[in-house]
């Protein structure tokens, strides 16, 4: 199994959606992230700079999803995977998201990609 740094179940507020109403309103998305790592450099180090720093790329996040607005939550993952690796310098990339209000009758729909940056 490859290394990984993860985020589970980051909840954000965006203005995301296809029909008129969505577009005057924040919903919740949840944000599930897997990226692959050596993890044994950071932790020969015990050193910051040498990983994937969760708490920077969670924040990234948030302010993306505050700031940005799309129809599809595909058009948002994606964009948001190539600003993530250029920032962060990402290499494969396994994002969930989840638009948990969507479909009532569901505990949550939502779209999975994985990249190779
Ligand atoms: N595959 C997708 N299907 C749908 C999306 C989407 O972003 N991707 N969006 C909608 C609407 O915005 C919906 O969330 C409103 O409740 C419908 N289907």
């Amino acid at each position: 199994m490859q290394d990984l740094v993860f985020i589970e179940g980051l909840k954000a507020k965006a203005v995301i959606g296809v029909y008129d109403w969505e577009k005057k309103i924040q919903q919740d998305l949840v944000f599930d992230l897997e990226m692959t790592h050596d993890n044994r450099v950071p932790a020969e180090t015990d050193d910051l700079s040498k990983t994937l720093d969760y708490e920077a790329i969670s924040n990234f996040i948030l302010d993306f999803c505050a700031k940005k607005q799309f129809e599809l939550i595909e058009t948002l993952a994606e964009k948001l995977l190539i600003e993530l690796a250029d920032k962060f310098k990402l290499s494969t990339v396994t994002l969930t998201l989840r638009k948990p209000g969507a479909v009532p009758a569901a505990s949550a729909v939502g779209v999975k990609i994985q990249r190779t940056f």
